[in-house]
């Protein structure tokens, strides 16, 4: 029996609904079985984030190193800075056929609909506008400045939503977990099946 590649999980949304938490939330749980990809990035650390854990904190000049080497599966530029997705990890966490969690932002989400189809592309949605601006503002991490220009990106990002398989909305924590978690359940379920009837028709059933 062949090993199945894995999934490539995508979680895209704007800056400050709350991706990182669900994220960490859904990967603190026993029985998580997929990987969740560390981002490159050119931003600085924020108090208590750990190179490496967090991101990989890189300089500009290293970043355009690795975007010329052709290691990014994707990248974008995000108010002023650079972040991107490993490749060769990606590749062979798939290829060990487990699957693969990203959390980016939308326009490497769009690059990864052009490079990967196959993958499952999840929006996570804010209740509201001004809900959105509350989480931003109360995280305390971006000057006024970042936090405005981050705002009006968010409104530009929104516009991208309906190009996403699933849209969950992150009104509680927990029930946007739930929610994605039941999606990737059904996603394998939907997979499994297709292979099976793939597998079928090739035996001539
Ligand atoms: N394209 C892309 N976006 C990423 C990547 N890693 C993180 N991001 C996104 O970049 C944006 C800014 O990230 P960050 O500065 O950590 O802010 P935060 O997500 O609001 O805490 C967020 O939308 C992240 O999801 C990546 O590897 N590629
Ligand atoms: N469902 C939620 N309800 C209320 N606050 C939330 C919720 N999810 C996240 N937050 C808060 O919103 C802020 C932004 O969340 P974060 O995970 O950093 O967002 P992102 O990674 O999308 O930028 C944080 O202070 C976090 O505690």
């Amino acid at each position: 029996m062949r090993k199945e590649r894995g999934l490539l999980i995508v979680l895209s949304g704007p800056s400050g609904v709350g991706k990182g938490t669900v994220r960490k939330e859904l990967f603190s749980k026993a029985g998580t079985n997929y990987e969740y990809s560390i981002s490159m990035t050119t931003r600085s650390p924020r108090e208590g984030e750990v190179d490496g854990v967090d991101y990989f904190f890189k300089t500009r000049e290293e970043f355009e190193v690795l975007i010329e080497e052709g290691g990014l599966l994707e990248h974008a530029e995000f108010v002023g800075n650079y972040y991107g997705t490993p490749l060769a990890y990606v590749n062979e966490t798939l290829d060990a056929g487990r699957d693969v969690f990203l959390e980016i932002e939308v326009q490497g989400a769009a690059q990864i609909r052009e490079k990967a189809p196959e993958a499952l592309f999840i929006f996570l949605a804010p209740p509201s506008l001004s809900e959105l601006q509350n989480r931003l503002v109360g995280r305390g991490t971006e000057t006024e400045d970042i936090i405005k220009k981050r705002i009006e990106t968010a409104r530009e990002e929104l516009e991208m939503m309906s190009l996403y398989d699933y849209v969950v909305e992150n009104d509680e924590i927990q029930n946007a977990c739930d929610k994605i978690n039941a999606i990737i359940v059904a996603e394998h379920c939907r997979r499994e099946r297709v292979e099976k009837q793939y597998l079928s028709m090739l035996r001539g059933e």
